[in-house]
């Protein structure tokens, strides 16, 4: 791969967003000093931010930039002036959900790593986590975030609809990714009593003789929450709906070490997104504490996404740097001995500065965090 130039949409959002955004930013023009590529950034509004100054969260102009960019980075969005206000009738969310619609990113990934060094502070068994490595596949654009939702005089209602097609281009990436991992694919859904889970199912078994190769199991939510915890070693590939994959994914963070290690990459009809799993942690806005790192490897993966695969190993190695000389934020650390959100990003960017290059993309495979599909 030569040197590229490439052009990234910023939406930088809310809380902590900009603080994580900002370190991310850092490590990818760390990449580009050290291999001679170009990034530009393009800041929008997006989320609360942008109500305030437009009173849409996602006007136009963010959305034309995210169409004219090479790949999206987005830190987070979400203010408790608008969650504490259940009446409020334009939200952040509103904003998130009609960018991911917008741009068709149907498909959701989220890789999660029991890193080794961390493991020994993890509340879990130890035993059990060692070793866990599973990506998820949540569907993005439908379900019931997106369904019909609304008022009746003494109730409310969130309806959940899915098409065979919806399903069918998910379960397609989910099956490859399978094929190149460890051949094996969870699918999660509640087909005991959800007409849309038994739809869920009956395309992954149409499916599944097109991936001899693929070993498919059926797991409904509830016992996938407990099975995550009790038994996580036995996820490869997990594919599910919207919400589903939305709650099982911050659950398994707790394998990870912390919800601001995760990150995600978004793809689909138009240009790819990149954004950790957390939300905007208002209580850390401003306060320079909160773990970059979801972000960070988020930037990872849109290295991977721009078939640098080199330059995603390397941060990713920088990251277990930082992981292994305790160079961590207070959700990885006690508060005395902590790092702040500033620190990290510096010390990850030296790293990819300073870092050797050797065998690295083997060392990226291992970890199961390719995500190349
Ligand atoms: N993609 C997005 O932009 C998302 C936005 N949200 C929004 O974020 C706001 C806050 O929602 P919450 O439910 O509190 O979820 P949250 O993910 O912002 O935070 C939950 C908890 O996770 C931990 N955490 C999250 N990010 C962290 C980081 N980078 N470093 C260290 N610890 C971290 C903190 O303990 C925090 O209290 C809401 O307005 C919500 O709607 C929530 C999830 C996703
Ligand atoms: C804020 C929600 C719309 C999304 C969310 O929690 C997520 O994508 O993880
Ligand atoms: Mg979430």
């Amino acid at each position: 791969m030569g040197v590229l130039t490439k052009k990234i949409a910023v939406l930088a959002g809310d809380g902590i967003g900009p603080e994580v955004c900002q370190e991310a930013i850092k490590v990818l023009n760390a990449v580009g000093d050290r291999f001679g590529h170009t990034f530009t950034f393009d800041h929008q509004l997006m989320g609360a931010c942008a109500i305030d100054a437009t009173g849409d969260p996602l006007p136009e102009e963010t959305l034309q930039a995210c169409f004219e960019a090479d790949a999206v980075l987005l830190g987070a969005i979400g203010d408790p002036k608008y969650d504490n206000n259940p009446a409020a009738k334009v939200r952040p969310e509103q904003g998130l959900l009609r960018l991911r619609k917008s741009l068709g990113l149907y498909a959701n990934i989220r890789p999660v790593t029991a890193y080794e060094m961390l493991i020994p502070h993890s509340p879990l068994k130890n035993d059990r986590i060692a070793g866990a490595d599973m990506i998820f596949f949540r569907e993005l654009t439908g379900g019931i975030y997106f369904g019909e939702k609304g008022r009746t005089e003494d109730g409310a209602y969130d309806n959940c609809t899915y098409s065979r097609h919806e399903i069918s281009r998910i379960a397609h990436l989910a099956f490859k990714a399978a094929q190149n991992r460890r051949g094996k694919l969870t699918l999660v859904d509640k087909a005991n009593v959800l007409e849309t889970s038994r739809l869920w199912r009956e395309v992954v078994q149409e499916l599944s003789p097109s991936y001899p190769d693929v070993k498919v199991d059926y797991l409904f939510v509830d016992n996938a929450a407990m099975q995550l915890i009790l038994n996580p070693k036995q996820f490869d590939v997990i594919l599910t709906e919207n919400m589903f994959g939305d709650i099982l994914s911050d659950e398994a963070s707790v394998i990870a070490g912390s919800l601001g290690l995760l990150p995600s990459s978004s793809v689909g009809d138009a240009v790819a997104l990149f954004e950790p799993i957390h939300g905007s942690y208002p209580q850390a806005k401003g306060k320079n504490i909160a773990n970059p790192i979801a972000t960070i490897l988020s930037a990872a993966m849109m290295l991977e996404h721009f078939g640098l695969l080199q330059e995603a190993g390397l941060v990713r190695y920088a990251v277990e740097e930082a992981l292994d000389k305790k160079i961590v934020t207070q959700d990885l650390a006690s508060p005395v001995v902590a790092y702040s959100t500033e620190q990290v990003g510096t010390f990850v960017a030296s790293c990819v500065m300073g870092g050797v290059l050797e065998g690295l993309h083997k060392e990226n495979v291992q970890l199961g965090m390719s995500t190349v599909i």
